[in-house]
């Protein structure tokens, strides 16, 4: 089932003919989620304005989905500040070394040159269309999809910060240790299909998604690809949260919307030209993991 829906989902290209899809910027498909009450947490206001999040958490909306427990929703609890710096960062710094590119390999670079500083220079849109994924931390091995000692970097501070703060608002009982993340960059063709992401030692930690830029179709399951999924509306600055049994349930990507199939894309113009006519094109997704159990590190 989960093949069919996300060739269909794949297909379309208005949003408007089809109600299935869950859209928390418009909410009608109410029996389907839940707000999700939150207690009082106390907090410094500072450290959310250095995080880019609206500092008055009673702004910040957040659902359940009720037939997929544990897969929270947070809508946007970005300031257009804050979508920026983390849309900056995504770009300029951690496309840099340490981390890994899937273009790694092509020898684009001179020694010592990163991708934004080169494209930018020669203006060479290929080489910009050309970057799909960055990996941080703990770098994911697409081939064995074993996490190794010895593939390992420093993880951003800012971003395990950014964690950190979201896994505590939501009252997880332990500490999240932001260990792994990968930073998808997808173009409005880009998809990314059903899988299971059951690389890391520790499955009980919640993985958080994070995505700005274009809006995209979230299609979700359950543990085996004959449940029947669900498709999520997922707009810039809105966060993902598997935990529990979602952790573990098959997941991916189906469409990109390009602005033009998009009537609520809201584009920041204020910014460099560059950062500008990229996001135009680009949806991008930061997927953080917990690897460890902590004490086993
Ligand atoms: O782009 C997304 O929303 C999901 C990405 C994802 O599932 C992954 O990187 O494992
Ligand atoms: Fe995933």
């Amino acid at each position: 089932m989960f093949k069919e829906y996300f060739k269909f989902y794949k297909r379309m290209n208005t949003l408007d003919q089809n109600s299935d899809i869950i859209d928390f910027s418009n909410v009608v498909n109410t029996e389907l989620i839940k707000p999700k009450e939150l207690k009082y947490l106390t907090y410094n206001k500072e450290k959310l304005d250095d995080l880019g999040l609206k500092r008055d958490l009673s702004d910040w909306n957040c659902y359940e989905i009720l037939n997929i427990p544990g897969l929270i929703f947070i809508k946007n609890p970005f300031t257009p500040v804050g979508q920026k710096y983390w849309i900056k960062r995504c770009i300029v710094d951690y496309t840099k070394k340490p981390n890994r590119l899937n273009i790694d390999n092509h020898h684009f670079f001179q020694p010592g040159e990163d991708w934004w500083t080169t494209v930018n220079k020669t203006n060479n849109v290929k080489l910009r269309d050309q970057l799909r994924w960055a990996t941080l931390g703990y770098h994911h091995d697409w081939d064995t999809k074993v996490y190794s000692e010895s593939a390992k970097d420093e993880f951003p501070t800012d971003l395990s910060d950014l964690s950190k703060f979201i896994t505590k608002w939501l009252q997880f009982p332990n500490e999240f240790m932001a260990e792994a993340a990968i930073v998808n960059f997808y173009h409005p063709s880009s998809t990314l299909s059903g899988h299971i992401d059951h690389s890391e030692y520790n499955l009980s930690a919640p993985l958080l998604s994070i995505s700005f830029g274009l809006s995209a179709i979230f299609l979700i399951g359950g543990h085996s690809l004959d449940d029947k999924p669900t498709a999520v509306l997922l707009r810039s600055g809105d966060i993902i949260i598997m935990s529990k049994e979602s952790r573990l349930c098959y997941h991916g990507v189906p469409k990109v919307l390009s602005p033009k199939n998009d009537q609520d894309y809201n584009y920041d113009n204020e910014w460099e030209e560059s950062f500008k006519k990229y996001m135009q094109v680009t949806r991008i997704n930061i997927n953080v993991r917990q690897v460890n159990n902590v004490g086993n590190d």
